[in-house]
């Protein structure tokens, strides 16, 4: 029987210890303002800005510590998260955790990969045959919603090698650039999953305070991910023109237009998603605008 959680006032958030998402997680959350105090094992950060710890974790552990409770958010792939999902769901438990957030890193694909010598005709081609997959219950749903019967073979690494040690026929495994496909003689032939990085935590309201941290968090990390992708563009214009120049702003937030002291002109600023290119900038100039300026912007609150 699992113990029950003792009550906690602070937030405990697990992050791959290593790997391809630890770096980036940590990263994210110290753009959050958060700073830590690290364990001796190197296992645990104890939250110093914030009453948010840290626990660095194995990324395929993360959803079931926040279904224990023993955590209550983490920074996994969707691919890990949508497999822990659907075992629950075989078992005949309902859903318990959530994707709250998407975070656009991390990105890769679960794809079906068969010998570079051979055809592809569909999924019925895969009938009967062994397929080496870490994520057996994903495959197993993309299997039942094609109609297909086949053998999966659960493998925890080097999956693409199977075929070659006669394992398995074909593989189900993630592809980011394909190299490692290739570099096996395979080809991917259909996707069953996009994943990226996400924060994943309970569908149930978190209680002892820590509900409040966790909105706190995710308020900040929206903040933070929204600045990565945002750029301050400031420009002058003559009064007369500015009607003519609202339009070609880049897309972004509505402009704010002030009055600039003693002349005929205004200060235009515009926080905009993603890069100004020159060419903007130039067709900007065209139509009267001057001392434009592009700044990245350091901090936001909604
Ligand atoms: N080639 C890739 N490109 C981009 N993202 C990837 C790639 N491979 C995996 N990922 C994403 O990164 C996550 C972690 O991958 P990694 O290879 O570090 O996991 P792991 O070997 O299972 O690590 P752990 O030791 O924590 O169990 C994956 O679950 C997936 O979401
Ligand atoms: O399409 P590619 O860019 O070659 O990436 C795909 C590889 O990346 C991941 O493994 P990783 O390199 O993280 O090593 P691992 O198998 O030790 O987890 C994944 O399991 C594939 O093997
Ligand atoms: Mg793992």
């Amino acid at each position: 029987m699992t113990p029950p959680v003792q009550p906690r006032e602070r937030l405990r958030v697990a992050i791959q210890k290593s790997g391809r998402l630890g770096e980036p997680a940590r990263e994210l959350l110290a753009s959050c303002g958060l700073t830590w105090r690290e364990s001796r094992d190197k296992l645990f950060l104890y939250g110093e800005s914030l009453p948010v710890d840290i626990l660095l974790v194995r990324d395929d552990d993360i959803p079931g510590l926040i279904a224990d409770g023993v955590c209550d958010l983490g920074i996994v792939g969707r691919n890990v998260l949508v497999e822990h999902g659907l075992e629950r769901e075989a078992q005949g438990r309902p859903a318990d955790l959530n994707e709250w957030r998407q975070l656009g890193w991390g990105t890769c694909r679960l794809d079906i990969a068969i010998p570079e010598s051979e055809e592809w005709t569909g999924p019925q081609q895969l009938e009967g045959l062994r397929i080496a997959t870490s994520y057996p219950q994903t495959l197993g749903r993309w299997l039942r919603d094609n109609g297909v019967d086949a053998e999966p073979v659960v493998l925890n690494g080097s999956v693409e090698i199977a075929p070659r040690l006669g394992q398995a026929d074909v593989v189900c495994d993630l592809v980011s650039t394909g190299g490692t496909l290739r570099a096996n003689q395979l080809r991917p032939v259909t996707t069953i999953l996009h994943s990226e990085a996400v924060i994943a935590g309970p569908r149930a309201t978190l209680d002892d305070g820590r509900q409040e941290i966790a909105d706190l968090l995710v308020r900040r990390l929206d903040g933070a991910l929204q600045l990565k992708e945002s750029r301050l563009l400031m420009l002058r214009v003559s009064r007369d023109g500015l009607t003519d120049l609202l339009p070609l702003l880049p897309e972004g937030h509505e402009p704010t237009v002030m009055r600039v002291d003693d002349r005929d002109e205004v200060s235009v600023q515009v926080l905009v998603h993603g890069s100004v290119s020159w060419s903007k900038l130039e067709q900007l100039k065209h139509a009267g605008a001057h001392n434009l300026m592009v700044l990245p912007v350091e901090g936001m609150l909604a």
